[in-house]
């Protein structure tokens, strides 16, 4: 939490719950988010984002908690009174009204002179990259210019906080990559910091600063991308992620053990004791040897090759463990590789570093368990 020398954190919740009915749509979420950061609410539909974002942009009261912007309470404050804006993936603007009246209509609402918003409009029209186009109308524009038309409408009032819900929801792939690199760049540039909500890890991993990964109502990890990717605090986690290895282990006061009695150590996620405990390996992170070529040693096992895919910038290759475990691996083509085919024997093998013990997974959360793993802004 904050202490009184931190800086104020932009956003904080705390405790913040949102009951519809009997349905429990958010559970006690605490987040802090520093000023000027980018930060991602991810997870998979349903899980209670974009009812967090409502609640911090006034359009949803929560149930129980509070929530602060830059340190004022405005849990209860209707949306006009928060000093926020936000971007909707639909993005609700004036179909009747050209793009620049469409950018200072907040603005001339705040009673600022016509020529002052059109100067401060076609700095922000420039800012998305549209300038000249402010006297089409948004049937004239594509699903990307209109996007960028609602961005620049909502940072010309220079709002302490952006909320974006699925922003880029309605673009295609190609544009939608392209839209990421420019929204980091344009959040950089104004200084903003930025909420944004989305179910593409791709797409919040590639723009936070850091994410807070949400399932069934709750925060489950939250980090940077790359702590998160790397060291995710479950299976949920590194599954939502990305493709993830999980082996089980037995563990015992002398360590942990694969299925065929190798030793495993993994520097995060704690020391397994007790049955349903997993490590996790990134396919990425997995090494693939010729049968009987890798010294002895922890984490390693062997596999039988099942399937070998030719990617063009890197070939994936499925393995089956004498146990029965099903693994991928991912192998950069950068030359000079050892040709594996279907049907070979190999040693399979990672570092302690590259992967992280899991916790076993509770089938049933308890409603009021406390999240598994959280972290504040310094
Ligand atoms: N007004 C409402 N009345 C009843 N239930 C609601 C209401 N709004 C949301 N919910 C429920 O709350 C839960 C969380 O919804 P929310 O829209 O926050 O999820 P989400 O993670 O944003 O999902 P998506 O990615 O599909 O938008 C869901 O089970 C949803 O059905």
């Amino acid at each position: 939490m904050t202490t009184p020398d931190a800086p104020q954190a932009a956003i904080s919740l705390d405790g913040v719950s949102r009951r519809f009915g009997d349905a429990v749509a958010v559970e006690r979420i605490d987040l802090e988010l520093a000023a000027g950061e980018f930060f991602a609410l991810l997870g998979p539909s349903g899980c209670g984002k974009t009812t967090t974002l409502r609640m911090v942009g006034g359009f949803e009261l929560p149930t129980t908690g509070r929530i602060r912007l830059a340190g004022k309470d405005v849990t209860s404050l209707p949306p006009h009174k928060r000093d926020v804006n936000t971007v909707f993936q639909s993005y609700a603007l004036f179909p009747h009204l050209s793009v620049i009246d469409n950018v200072t209509f907040g603005l001339r609402r705040k009673a600022v002179a016509k020529a002052e918003a059109e100067k401060r409009a076609h700095e922000y029209l420039d800012l998305v990259g549209l300038s000249g186009f402010g006297s089409r109308r948004p049937s004239q524009l594509s699903g990307g210019q209109q996007q960028r038309v609602a961005l620049a409408r909502a940072l010309v009032n220079h709002p302490k906080v952006l909320l974006l819900d699925e922003p880029m929801g309605a673009l295609d792939a190609k544009i939608r990559k392209s839209m990421q690199l420019e929204l980091k760049r344009i959040q950089r540039e104004v200084g903003i910091t930025f909420l944004y909500v989305t179910h593409d890890q791709s797409e919040a991993m590639s723009m936070a600063d850091r994410l807070a990964v949400m399932n069934a109502g709750h925060v489950e990890d939250l980090g940077s991308p790359q702590r998160v990717y790397d060291r995710p605090v479950t299976q949920f986690v590194a599954e939502f992620l990305g493709t993830c290895n999980v082996i089980p282990v037995e563990a015992d006061a002398s360590g942990a053990r694969l299925p065929d009695g190798g030793a495993v150590v993994a520097d995060a996620g704690g020391t397994p004791s007790g049955a349903g405990w997993r490590v996790g390996i990134r396919p990425e992170k997995i090494r693939i040897d010729p049968l009987g070529t890798r010294p002895s040693g922890p984490n390693r096992t062997t596999a039988t090759v099942t399937e070998v895919t030719f990617l063009g910038a890197s070939t994936e290759a499925r393995l089956v463990t004498a146990w029965g475990t099903l693994l991928q691996a991912y192998k950069q083509n950068a030359g000079g590789e050892t040709t594996i085919r279907p049907g070979d024997e190999v040693d399979v093998s990672w570092d302690a570093s590259q992967s992280f013990f899991l916790p076993p997974t509770d089938p049933s959360p308890a409603p009021e368990a406390e999240p598994e793993s959280k972290e504040v802004a310094a």
